[in-house]
């Protein structure tokens, strides 16, 4: 089976990682290749990388330029998918790498993004355990519309998922995650862009801001069937890519083995690995792969649950996700065109 695929977003981080991903997939043909205020220029001046594809130039984002595809990806800013995924054909895979589907209530889109919702598609993060003992991966076989999840919310919703599923911690869960500043995406911004954040962390979004809280939120409230808290404060860390994210929870007095409820969730899953006791989650580690890995102890002076898991935020964390999700959808086998290897050093 060949597919054919687009992107709109091309010239963009997360549109960029879709097509490295893709040009590695057996079963892909890439088709049109789409931007914003840089269509018209060859794609090579926005990825360098992509050599193959060298002789590609970026038309402008229209339904028209997207239509005749088996799949398209959008990577587009937040707002900006949810008209043009409108126009395209119920029959096409829409894979949305932007926020416009990810929450389920209007009100919780309408509080953190403003303007009115698009509505909820599939969710793209196929090992969340869902409270009736399926996983997130059988709403994602044969869709024709996937939400793939944000950066953050992957990385802890996966480090917490598990401990929430076997009812083993209160549910109110601390998350503080490292992120690199491709996260942000290209859309230069002044504090980015140098002095500012080489050097220094900062902190960001703090006190409950992020628009990332709701939808951990919702992701965990889902694995729990009920409502769980979330304290959720990102940083801000001079790298390209890769978050670290530091996650915790109070345990429960009866909460027994926490590695064993780990081994166990994550045991038939080719992405999220639980490391050898003694290793611990790095950045470095998973660069480039769409692995997650992950490390759990037990803080034993405040009975208090820590995992520590590391995703690269373009990769698990976005467009490795896309691809995961894609082939579900298609029917393919889940890792094609992904890798758990990451780069060294
Ligand atoms: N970066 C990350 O780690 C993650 C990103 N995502 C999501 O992926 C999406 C893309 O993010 P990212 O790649 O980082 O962002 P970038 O800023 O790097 O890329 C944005 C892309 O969208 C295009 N674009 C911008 N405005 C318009 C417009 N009005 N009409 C058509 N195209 C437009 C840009 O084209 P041009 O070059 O012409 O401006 C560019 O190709 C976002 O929704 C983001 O939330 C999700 C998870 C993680
Ligand atoms: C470092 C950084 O700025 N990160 C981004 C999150 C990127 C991401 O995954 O999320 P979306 O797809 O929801 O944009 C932020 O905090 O807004």
């Amino acid at each position: 089976m060949t597919v054919r695929i687009a992107v709109a977003g091309a010239s963009g981080y997360a549109g960029g990682e879709v097509l490295r991903l893709l040009l590695s997939h057996p079963d892909v043909e890439i088709g049109a290749l789409t931007a914003g205020g840089n269509a018209g220029s060859p794609l090579l001046a926005h990825q360098p990388h992509l050599l193959p594809l060298a002789d590609r130039v970026l038309e402008e984002t229209t339904a028209r330029a997207l239509a005749g595809h088996d799949v398209v990806f959008l990577a587009l800013p937040h707002g900006k998918s949810a008209e043009l995924a409108a126009q395209l054909g119920d029959d096409v895979l829409v894979v949305d790498c932007g926020a416009d589907h990810r929450l389920v209530d209007s009100w919780a889109w309408e509080r953190w993004y403003g303007g009115d919702h698009a509505g909820s598609w599939p969710y793209g993060l196929p090992e969340l355990p869902r409270a009736d003992g399926t996983r997130q991966r059988d709403l994602l076989r044969g869709t024709k519309r996937v939400a793939v999840p944000g950066c953050y919310p992957t990385v802890s919703s996966l480090a917490l998922a598990p401990a929430v599923a076997a009812d083993v911690v209160e549910p109110e869960v601390v998350v503080v995650a490292v992120s690199g500043t491709s996260g942000a995406g290209k859309a230069a911004k002044t504090n980015l862009l140098g002095s500012e954040v080489m050097g220094s962390l900062s902190a960001y979004g703090v006190g409950g801001a992020h628009r990332h809280t709701p939808e951990i939120v919702q992701n965990l409230s889902l694995v729990a069937d009920r409502p769980v808290g979330v304290s959720f404060t990102p940083v801000l860390a001079p790298l390209p890519r890769g978050i670290l994210a530091t996650c915790s929870a109070q345990l429960r007095a009866d909460a027994g083995d926490v590695r064993a409820v780990y081994a166990k969730a994550y045991a038939d899953e080719p992405f999220v690995h639980l490391l050898p006791e003694g290793h611990w989650p790095t950045t470095g580690a998973v660069l480039g792969s769409n692995a997650v890995q992950l490390q759990v102890a037990v803080d034993p002076d405040l009975n208090r649950l820590v995992v520590v898991a590391a995703v690269d935020n373009l990769t698990k964390g976005t467009a490795g996700a896309a691809v995961q999700c894609m082939n579900l959808a298609l029917g393919l086998p889940e890792t094609t065109g992904l890798s758990t290897v990451g780069v060294a050093p």
